[in-house]
């Protein structure tokens, strides 16, 4: 490279931030775990050789521009890749030969059953610890998948981050091309379901109405077609696999009728469950966990929820223009999901009562405290089919009048609202 502004970096202890282009040259199965800082524009360029992030190939020499993420770029083949804003370093060792291995397993698994019509392909539950690569190996064996020609559906059951879409929400999503590296999966269709908490603690019965609710979903789009039943589901749980966690789990493998779990860098997890399902066709695979992997602790992942919320209604670049509504209290029904004081029913309009109690989904009325709260907008035309339907979007509260009794809120969009049921949970969005 014989510009003066590109700094040139063979070392693997290498480990800087600059705005200038700095040069990182990988041999071949080595992989550049990059940093880039919230509020910070990293960029990424391949310009030599072959390589991909989590699965997805990198177009030569393309400038990629990533904010607030951390992660890996690996080579098969050997490459040079230009860098800027990004604190990187060189990983000489990854499992990344494991990782190709199950997916080749699971690739074998679908020739197997070409010619049973009645056999579904692999359903994958990835389990494991937090901060254990669980993410990044379900985008692998997606992308890795689309680029066989195969339409998976991405289930997330982590509320915690909300890979597809917003935290508090599980979701599923067909992913018929491998993932884009800039926009992740926002740019995909997904069946979402608002249980309005980070944490599955805080109403675990809703949760689980809504992963039933989710699975009926995800077996409708895999029968609709050939491609679709042999493509299967990778689905992503949370890191909480104690306890509660760990029934939750068990729920999870059993309501998805999982044929295969890959249980990451986790002995007991890994014996428990191989236990649990001796007598079963359920294939178990442990993997370890890649030395790259990043920890993040609670404050920067609180961090990243409030991003993601940010970027759901401003955009990945700021390029979106949201558009403030303002609510009549009688317009709306707003249900909580449970987590939060519930109003009692004297406070509710007469004749209103709550309408699916067992697992807190309860009617309330609009109170000061659901300010900066995020609003689910259910699809639903009636209470009850609440937890069928889809999410239609999302309301941020930017103030409660109980005077004028008006919610003003931040939407994505103008325009009139699909439905009048909003559900509320214990999600803010406190910048
Ligand atoms: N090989 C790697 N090199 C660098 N960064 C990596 C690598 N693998 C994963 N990461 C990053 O480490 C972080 C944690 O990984 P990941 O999200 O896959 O873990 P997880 O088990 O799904 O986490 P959790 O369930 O706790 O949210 C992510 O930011 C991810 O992009």
């Amino acid at each position: 490279m014989g510009d003066s502004n590109i700094v040139n970096i063979t070392s693997t202890a290498a480990n800087i931030t600059t705005q200038k282009p700095v040069i990182y040259e990988l041999q071949s199965e080595q992989e550049l775990r990059f940093e880039i800082d919230f509020g910070v524009q990293g960029t990424i360029k391949l310009v030599e050789g072959t390589a991909e992030y989590f699965g997805t190939e990198l177009s030569l020499r393309r400038e990629y521009v990533l904010l607030a993420t951390k992660g890996a770029i690996y080579t098969w083949s050997g490459c040079k890749l230009e860098m800027t804003n990004c604190s990187a370093y060189v990983g000489l060792e990854t499992p990344m030969k494991l990782y190709a291995n199950v997916f080749k397993t699971l690739d074998d698994y679908r020739t197997s059953i070409l010619d049973d019509p009645t056999a579904y392909g692999p359903r994958v539950v990835i389990a494991g610890p937090t901060d254990s690569g669980k993410s990044s190996i379900s985008k692998m064996l997606l992308n890795y998948s689309a680029r066989w020609g195969f339409h998976p559906v991405y289930i997330d059951l982590d509320p915690g981050q909300g890979g597809i879409t917003l935290p508090g929400t599980i979701s599923a999503s067909l992913i018929e091309s491998p993932i884009d590296i800039e926009s992740g999966l926002s740019n995909t269709i997904p069946f979402v379901q608002y249980y309005g908490h980070a944490s599955l603690d805080i109403n675990p019965n809703l949760f689980k109405a809504m992963m039933e609710s989710l699975a009926s979903n995800v077996d409708k789009r895999l029968e609709s077609n050939d491609l679709s039943r042999l493509s299967g589901y990778i689905l992503n749980t949370c890191g909480w696999i104690e306890d509660l966690g760990y029934n939750i789990l068990l729920s999870t493998v059993d309501t998805f009728k999982a044929n295969f779990i890959i249980v990451m860098d986790n002995e007991k997890l890994y014996s428990d469950l191989s236990r649990h399902y001796s007598n079963t066709k359920i294939k178990i695979i442990k993997l370890p966990k890649s030395g790259g992997v990043y920890y993040r602790s609670s404050q920067f992942r609180k961090k990243t929820r409030m991003n993601k919320i940010k970027e759901y209604f401003y955009g990945i670049n700021d390029d979106l223009s949201p558009h403030y509504v303002v609510l009549d209290f009688k317009d709306v029904t707003i249900f909580r999901t449970g987590g939060g004081p519930v109003a009692p029913l004297t406070a509710l309009p007469i004749g209103a009562q709550s309408s699916i109690d067992p697992l807190q989904i309860t009617e309330t009325t609009p109170s000061i405290d659901m300010t900066h709260s995020i609003l689910g907008i259910s699809y639903a035309k009636q209470p009850q089919n609440i937890l069928q339907s889809n999410i239609a979007g999302f309301l941020y509260v930017t103030e409660i009048n109980m005077e004028t009794k008006k919610i003003t809120a931040l939407a994505p969009s103008p325009g009139p609202l699909p439905s009048k049921y909003l559900l509320v949970g214990t999600l803010k969005w406190i910048e």
